[in-house]
């Protein structure tokens, strides 16, 4: 991280250059977490281990990601916790399955399917460098052709038409485990609903998870102006 608080992924393998200067590949190479770089101008780096919000921040990604109010509570409202087995569909650049991943620990499993190779590919680097390619695998399939896996804690499914594939998700979820489903329209959220009342989800809700800013200013402290008005809706259900 720089003195502007810009952060950057380094690759040790190579010098770091930016308009604040460059640091050489034995300075990086050596770098421990917590210590300060100087640049050959005498700008000042702080290295930082990232999170997996700063590594998604920065990563690469070619569609539309997931945004952590949504992932927040989706993780919150299934339980997801060390251990957890969990498949995603779509991957995109990976933004839930590296949160899931980062949760599920060593003794869980993400199965990420993602039926584009150019996005699988994408998603696999961005995995491998944040070092969880242990935990989530990702699979370069269309999940409409149907789930792999059994024994399944939570199902979440960000595509056009979920509910396509919900009798597939009821048959490998775990008794006790969950449907969990994004999309930004309503009538995508709504047939969703429906259908998945109709194979025997229990516990069924639709939620829209709002964000709003607090700003602390001379004048006195009060939410932003601007916020995020919409990103999708959720829906969530149980097989008992
Ligand atoms: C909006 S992106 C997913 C974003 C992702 N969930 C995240 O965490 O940021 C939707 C993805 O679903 C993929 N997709 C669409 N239909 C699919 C299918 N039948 N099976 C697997 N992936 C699919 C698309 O290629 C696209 O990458």
């Amino acid at each position: 991280m720089d003195e502007r608080s810009k952060k950057y992924i380094i690759d040790q393998k190579s010098d770091f250059q930016s308009d604040l200067g460059i640091i050489n590949q034995e300075d990086l190479a050596n770098a421990k977490i917590g210590q300060t770089l100087t640049t050959h101008l005498g700008k000042k780096f702080k290295v930082i281990k990232p999170s997996v919000n700063d590594f998604i921040e920065l990563m690469d990604r070619r569609c539309s990601i997931l945004i952590q109010k949504d992932i927040g509570t989706i993780i919150s409202k299934c339980g997801i916790g060390s251990g957890s087995r969990i498949v995603d569909a779509g991957t995109g650049a990976g933004a839930i399955a590296l949160n899931f991943g980062n949760i599920v620990g060593e003794c869980g499993k993400v199965y990420s399917y993602e039926i584009r190779e150019d996005f699988a590919e994408v998603a696999k680097s961005n995995i491998e460098k944040f070092g969880l390619d242990n935990i989530i695998e990702i699979k370069n399939k269309d999940i409409k052709e149907g789930i792999e896996e059994n024994e399944i804690d939570l199902v979440f499914l960000d595509l056009m038409k979920p509910y396509e594939i919900f009798e597939d998700v009821y048959s490998c979820l775990n008794t006790g485990g969950y449907l969990a489903v994004y999309a930004p329209y309503i009538d995508q959220i709504e047939t969703s609903y429906k259908i998945a009342k109709k194979i025997g989800f229990i516990d069924l809700s639709i939620i829209e998870t709002l964000e709003r800013e607090i700003e602390v200013r001379n004048q006195g402290t009060r939410p932003k102006t601007r916020m995020v008005g919409h990103s999708g809706y959720l829906m969530f259900g149980r097989k008992i």
